[in-house]
């Protein structure tokens, strides 16, 4: 196995896709996460966990209430009582990696 090749955009396999991609091992300061704060770059913080939701924003069953959280800790409002439980099963394809020193 070639330890350098560890690419996931492959063009020979990948679709055409609208997510976002990422490093492994990728970490992002909260100041880092808070300059994606807008409708056409939205990063979220859930759990400890980086996501870029730029591509969902329009999907969002509950509209510009994705906004609320934009480019911050959204866990609070990501486990509000408005989301069935499927919307964890959502959300790893928008992981882009781990938020660094989470309890700073
Ligand atoms: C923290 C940021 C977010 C807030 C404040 C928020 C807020 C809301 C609200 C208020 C609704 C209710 C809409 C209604 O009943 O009319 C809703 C629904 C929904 N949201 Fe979010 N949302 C957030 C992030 C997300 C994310 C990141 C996903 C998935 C990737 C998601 C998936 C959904 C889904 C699937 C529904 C429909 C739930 C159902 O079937 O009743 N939301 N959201």
């Amino acid at each position: 196995v070639d330890k350098h090749s560890t690419s996931v955009t492959d063009h020979r396999i990948s679709k055409p896709s609208r997510k976002p991609s990422y490093r492994a091992g990728q970490k992002f300061t909260l100041v880092e996460v808070s300059s994606h704060n807008r409708r056409d770059d939205l990063w979220l913080v859930i759990d400890g966990k980086v996501y870029d939701f730029t591509s969902f924003v329009e999907d969002h069953p509950g509209g510009d209430a994705i906004l609320r959280y934009a480019g911050g800790d959204a866990t609070f409002g990501f486990k509000g009582p408005q989301h069935p439980d499927r919307v964890w099963d959502m959300i790893p394809d928008y992981f882009i990696g781990e938020l660094e020193n989470p309890r700073e």
